[in-house]
């Protein structure tokens, strides 16, 4: 097991990162198969390639006529084209003749364009002179007012890449494709532990220096709302042997493992101790060069990952979302398309600290623009968190963002 000086080093976050990544790549080897419905969320574990072309048939987009384009040509109010009509076509099935030229066939918006029809008039520019005579008061292009067959999706192409996390409207793609059920990552199993002999749950009351469980409701959220299945543990003092047999088994029952609290001075020996003693490769680092975040401890141990959070409870949350959340939701081996908005900042924010720094923010709607106002509070307020609508990413060697400045921010969910 890994205790050795080197990983005592504070590890920027990229690097702690890296480290817990060839240890971690069996959880997105795993694979089931759940229905469509249930898919919302979750991650592919392959590449989807289109199997049909969609549409597979030429869809007109408008109410109409479809027409030969060149039967249009010169058409006008003052002048209409004239078009002999033989029917409807109805929707959901096949035009059984093809259009011949100088002829129409009523379609409705949905429906399929026989042979031989290239655009669609649109009911406002048709003229009904009486029995199968229309007039065409407005002159259309071919292609115009339809969907030509694979617009949308071409026969054999990949539609969807592998660790793609499956939203509304990839289902919306899936089904059209007919992918009625779906490969998707087993959801993550995430255990949650609150550590502290101050630490007591929500529904006692606190005595003078006690103080009730947040953490552990917030981490619970957070990989809730990242899609995993989180189960909260409870709260376990600082104690050795009632941590190891707490942990031992959470270790048993899930993927990831997430303590808060006992990682500074003073119990972090403890935390760090036994993440390096439950099994390989132990503990992988102990500090990060993060604010928030600087006490943060993190290992894998026979394959599960394994995170002490910090106690601070906006800082637990900042470091979930740095380093806890990337695994969850698959970004960390394939980086979904994910443009940050940008606002600016109200007023100058210095990063003096030799650290990455996360600052919470508020928004303020300012025109077309957003405004991004610090929130002065210490990582031991809650209510921070709940003011905050945002976090500001200042990086590694950078002196801080002028007010000002437009900069990218990312909206806590
Ligand atoms: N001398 C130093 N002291 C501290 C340092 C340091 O570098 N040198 N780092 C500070 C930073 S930064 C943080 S963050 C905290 C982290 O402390 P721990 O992770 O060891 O956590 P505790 O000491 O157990 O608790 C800190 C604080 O948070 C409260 N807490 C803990 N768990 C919960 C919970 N589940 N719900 C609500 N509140 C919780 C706890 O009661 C303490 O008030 O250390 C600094 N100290
Ligand atoms: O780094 Mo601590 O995690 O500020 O509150």
């Amino acid at each position: 097991m890994g205790n050795n000086s080197e990983l005592f080093k504070v590890k920027t976050l990229a690097e702690a990162i890296y480290s817990l990544k060839p240890y971690v790549q069996i959880f997105y080897q795993r694979a089931e198969t759940i229905a469509l419905e249930d898919s919302l969320g979750r991650i592919l574990t392959q590449d989807i390639p289109a199997t049909c072309a969609i549409p597979h048939f030429r869809k007109s987009t408008m109410d109409g006529m479809a027409v030969r384009a060149l039967d249009t040509f010169g058409a006008s109010e003052s002048m209409p084209a004239l078009v002999q009509c033989y029917g409807e076509v109805r929707m959901g099935e096949a035009p059984k003749e093809a259009l011949k030229p100088g002829t129409g066939i009523l379609i409705p918006t949905g429906g399929m364009l026989p042979e031989g029809a290239d655009a669609v008039v649109m009911v406002e520019h048709l003229e009904h002179f009486g029995e199968e005579l229309y007039g065409v008061t407005k002159a259309v292009a071919p292609g115009e007012n339809l969907i030509e067959i694979g617009e949308d999706v071409t026969v054999g192409e990949v539609i969807l890449t592998q660790f793609t996390r499956i939203r509304a409207q990839e289902m919306g793609l899936l089904a059209s494709l007919g992918q009625v059920n779906v490969s998707v990552l087993p959801r993550f199993r995430v255990g949650i532990l609150s550590t502290g002999d101050e630490i007591i749950s929500p529904d006692k009351e606190p005595l003078p220096g006690q103080s009730r469980d947040i953490n552990g409701y917030t981490l619970l959220g957070q990989a809730l709302a990242s899609g995993a299945e989180a189960h909260h543990y409870g709260i376990v003092k600082d104690d050795l042997e009632e941590l190891r047999t707490m942990l031992t088994k959470m270790l048993k029952e899930n993927d990831i493992v997430l303590l808060s609290g006992g990682s500074s001075v003073g119990t972090r020996d403890l935390s760090a101790q036994l993440i390096d003693e439950l099994g390989d490769p132990g503990l992988l680092f102990h500090g990060l060069a993060l604010k928030p975040g600087k006490p943060t401890i993190g290992g894998v141990v026979d394959g599960k990952l394994i995170f002490g959070l910090p106690g601070h409870p906006a800082s637990a949350m900042v470091v979930f979302d740095a380093i806890v959340r990337p695994w969850l939701d698959g970004s960390v081996l394939c980086p979904q398309a994910n443009p940050l908005p940008k606002g600016k900042m109200t007023q100058n924010l210095y990063s003096g600290s030799g650290r990455e720094e996360f600052v919470r923010i508020r928004l303020i709607p300012n025109g077309e623009e957003w405004l991004l106002e610090p929130i002065r509070g210490k990582s031991g307020l809650i209510r921070t968190m709940v003011l905050a609508d945002a976090v500001v990413h200042i990086p590694l060697d950078t002196e801080g963002i002028e007010a000002g400045k437009e900069n990218p921010f990312s909206l806590l969910r």
